[in-house]
């Protein structure tokens, strides 16, 4: 089901705005990201959208029915929360079913059929074996699988997740995303997740809102957000940007400080701060004005930490592909690929 926020505000005792006017739209069937930093408003987002919390002015439409009177309950929505939330005391088995039979009596399914739908679902996340077991007896992905589960178990339409593999390592966290994203597919689900961490939030979403304090500063698919920054906070919260001072002169924007070659921009003329990441800044060995200072090697290939003979600045980059062997104290040059500029305001 679509999903539509128009305009919501959101203030808590007076203090400064959890969230300023913000409207987003996620098409039926879409994975929409809520990206930002600690405190941008995120959560609060999500929880309107659940019904847990509620909008000072704005309206929320899921299905194109506005939900202002509908509780929590009714919304037919499964919401997975940051801490997982399991009852201790409850076997998966049973922490999946509740959902179920907490019901009331006119809607409530049977034994049996509670019981299908729970190993149907435990099959479907790939934790049948661990019906039996206690979630301390258990890892913290499969925990957060049985979360999933129990969300999953009153077939909503809308999948609500707040920070699910935050405290999960680098490893499980990116098979789980991947994971998540299929049954997202599978299920024909529209589903909203929470995350501060924007490797997460560009593999798994087809649109991500990116919020700085309380406002929404761009919405859109991963790849227009990385080459279409609309503001300079996005540039610099996305892809580990170089942040550089720069002017920008017909339709270039030239480095006076820095041993860089001019790089054509939109910009307008005048002061400005360009935003450079590693990937756009190519180090060609055979000597230049750059030397390496750290060389590191990630899943992306060789990365740079660069400095000038007489350390004017410092800048990340990589290596052009076939410069394998860079090392400290090596000499290079570097080409710009792209920069995202934007005027600057002091
Ligand atoms: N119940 C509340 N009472 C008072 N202030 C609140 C409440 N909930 C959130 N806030 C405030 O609203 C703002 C937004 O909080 P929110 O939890 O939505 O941010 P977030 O982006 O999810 O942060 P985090 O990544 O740290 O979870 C913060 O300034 C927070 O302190």
């Amino acid at each position: 089901m679509s999903v539509e926020v128009v305009a919501v505000s959101r203030r808590f005792d007076g203090g400064t705005p959890a969230l300023s006017d913000v409207s987003l739209s996620i098409p039926d069937g879409e994975f929409a990201v809520l990206l930002g930093p600690s405190g941008s408003g995120k959560t609060t987002l999500l929880r309107i959208l659940a019904g847990l919390e509620f909008p000072d002015s704005g309206e929320v439409r899921i299905g194109g029915r506005d939900v202002a009177a509908l509780p929590a309950r009714s919304r037919n929505i499964g919401f997975v929360p940051q801490n997982y939330a399991l009852f201790r005391h409850m076997t998966v088995f049973e922490n999946v079913a509740f959902g179920l039979r907490v019901r009331p009596a006119a809607n409530r399914p049977s034994r049996r059929e509670i019981r299908g739908r729970v190993e149907q679902l435990l099959d479907l996340v790939q934790i049948g074996a661990l019906a039996r077991r206690y979630p301390d007896q258990i890892s913290g992905g499969q925990r957060q699988r049985v979360a999933l589960a129990r969300a999953l178990a009153i077939e909503p339409s809308v999948l609500l997740l707040d920070e699910p593999f935050s405290a999960l390592d680098a490893r499980v966290r990116k098979e789980l995303r991947a994971w998540l994203r299929g049954l997202h597919v599978q299920l024909g689900l529209t589903s909203v997740l929470v995350t501060h961490d924007q490797d997460e939030a560009m593999e798994i979403a087809d649109r991500v809102a990116v919020l700085q304090s309380g406002r929404l500063v761009q919405y859109d698919t991963p790849r227009a957000l990385l080459e279409r920054p609309a503001a300079p906070f996005v540039a610099g919260f996305l892809g580990e940007a170089n942040e550089l001072r720069c002017i920008v002169r017909d339709g270039y924007a030239h480095f006076a400080d820095l041993p860089l070659p001019p790089v054509q921009t939109d910009c307008p003329a005048g002061e400005a701060r360009a935003f450079l990441r590693p990937g756009d800044a190519l180090a060609s060995p055979g000597g230049g004005a750059w030397t390496v200072r750290h060389a590191t090697m990630d899943s992306r290939g060789l990365r740079l930490v660069l400095g000038t003979a007489r350390g004017e600045g410092t800048l990340d980059a990589v290596a052009q592909p076939a410069w394998r062997d860079a090392t400290p104290g090596d000499l290079c040059s570097v080409k710009l690929l792209s920069a995202a500029v934007f005027p600057r305001r002091d």
